[in-house]
Order: C-alpha cells, then structure tokens, then sequence
C-alpha cells in the first residue's frame, strides 16, 4: 500500500489481528456513515440519535462531530476554504481507521465540499461509505439557529458562513436523503431508523454478513 507523502523510508506494518475477526468479535460490519448539510439542519442530532439505537439494539457506533472535533484534533482549522478541505480530510482518514476497527462510525461533518467527500468515499470499501444528506431548506436551519450563528452572519459578524456567504455543494448520488415531508421535518428517532434500516438490509448489524 503506498499513501506517502512527505515520509520516507516508511514501510505498512502488517497486522495479524485482521478487520474480519475484529468484527466477527463485534457481530457487525464497520462502517461510515457520513451525514452532510447545513449548520442547523440536524446533523448532530440524527448522529446522536442513531448512535443511541444502534446502542440500543447491541450494535457499537461512534460519533465524530465537526464542533466537537475543532476542540482538538482539529483545533488549528478555521473556516477559509483549505482549512475546511483539510478538516474533511483528516476526520475522513480517523474514519477509516475506526470504520477498519469494526465500528459504525458516524460522521457529522457541513462537509460543504462533493470534492472532498468524493474523496473520503474513496478511502473506504466499496458500498461502506453512506452519504447521509440533511436536505433541510436553508430557511429553516436560519429559524432553528440554535447558536445565534445566522444571526450574526447576516449582521457581517462571521464573515464565510456556510450558506449565508460561503457554499455548500449538495450530493449528487447520496445514500440517504433527509428531507421534509409535506412542510414538516420528520422527527430524528424516524430519521435515525430510515439509517439504521438501510444498514439492516445491507448486512451491516449482523454476524454472518
Ligand atoms: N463560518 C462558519 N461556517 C460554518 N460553520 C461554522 C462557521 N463558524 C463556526 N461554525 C460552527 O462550526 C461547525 C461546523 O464545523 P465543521 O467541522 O462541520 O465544518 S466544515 O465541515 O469544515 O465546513 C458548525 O456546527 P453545526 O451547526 O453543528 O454544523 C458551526 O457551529
Ligand atoms: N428532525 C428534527 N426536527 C426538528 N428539529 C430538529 C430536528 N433535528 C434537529 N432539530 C433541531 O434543530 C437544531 C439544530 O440541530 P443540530 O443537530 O444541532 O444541527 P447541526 O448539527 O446540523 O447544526 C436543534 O435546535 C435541534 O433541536
């Protein structure tokens, strides 16, 4: 495997505890599941849901979140352009690490760029990567604002805010999409369950896939 960059003389080590016995240990597959979209269009709270049920019914997830993640890992990254390509890109490496340790690794991300999701769908196994797009009208994400952010974007105090004065690419070809339903957002238990089936039907929670 060669994924150098700037390192050399550096060589892939080998391990003989392997990714299907870690999860024939877990009785699961692992897996990323990448949910997308505007600040406020509920993405925390569909991946804190859904971790929740997959709890719930035997199933080991982890939850890596763009806040919570800028509190360290990523605590040297703003908001201009390449720093947000290069959050994307280290939480879509910690992803396939945690996805390659058997866990469903959900990933809440704005992730505003198709680009660099592209690319960490690349880093994974065939069909292992599901996009998960809230497509929540931006409108209603600007009502929500539960942390004044819009509010101070459309007062010019954030400068590049995320559908305000900077972009968000939509998926073309997402797994998933979340979207209102007769003007009304369904509520996150039903959201996290559409996932946690699409995971069922594919094998992902089972031993024996
Ligand atoms: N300029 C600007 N644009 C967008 N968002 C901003 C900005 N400044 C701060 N925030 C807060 O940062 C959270 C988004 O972090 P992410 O790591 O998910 O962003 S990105 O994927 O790198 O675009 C985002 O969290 P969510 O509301 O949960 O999406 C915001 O609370
Ligand atoms: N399915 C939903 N229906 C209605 N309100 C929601 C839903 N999901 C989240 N919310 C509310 O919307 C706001 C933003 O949710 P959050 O999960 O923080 O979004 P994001 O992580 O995308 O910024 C919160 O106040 C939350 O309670």
């Amino acid at each position: 495997m060669s994924t150098l960059g700037q390192s050399t003389n550096i060589f892939w080590q080998d391990c003989g505890v392997g990714r299907s016995e870690r999860e024939k240990l877990l009785k699961q597959r692992g897996c990323v599941v990448w949910i997308t979209g505007l600040s406020g269009s509920g993405k925390s709270t569909l991946a804190c849901t859904l971790s929740r049920q997959l709890h719930s019914r035997g199933n080991l997830s982890y939850v890596l979140d763009g806040d919570n993640l800028r509190h360290g890992l990523n605590k040297d990254l703003g908001f201009k352009a390449e720093d947000r390509v290069e959050n994307i890109r280290r939480v879509g490496e910690v992803a396939k690490l945690f996805s390659d340790s058997g866990l469903i690794c959900i990933a809440s991300f704005i992730s505003p760029y198709r680009k660099d999701r592209e690319t960490c769908r690349a880093l994974l196994p065939d069909g292992s990567f599901i996009e998960v797009y809230m497509d929540i009208p931006l409108n209603v994400c600007e009502e929500r604002d539960p942390k004044g952010l819009y509010k101070l974007a459309r007062a010019g105090k954030i400068k590049g805010f995320t559908g305000i004065d900077d972009p968000y690419e939509e998926p073309l070809n997402c797994e998933i999409k979340m979207q209102e339903e007769n003007g009304v957002c369904p509520c996150p238990f039903s959201m996290a369950g559409k996932v946690v089936s699409y995971l069922e039907d594919r094998g992902f929670l089972h031993e024996g896939y």
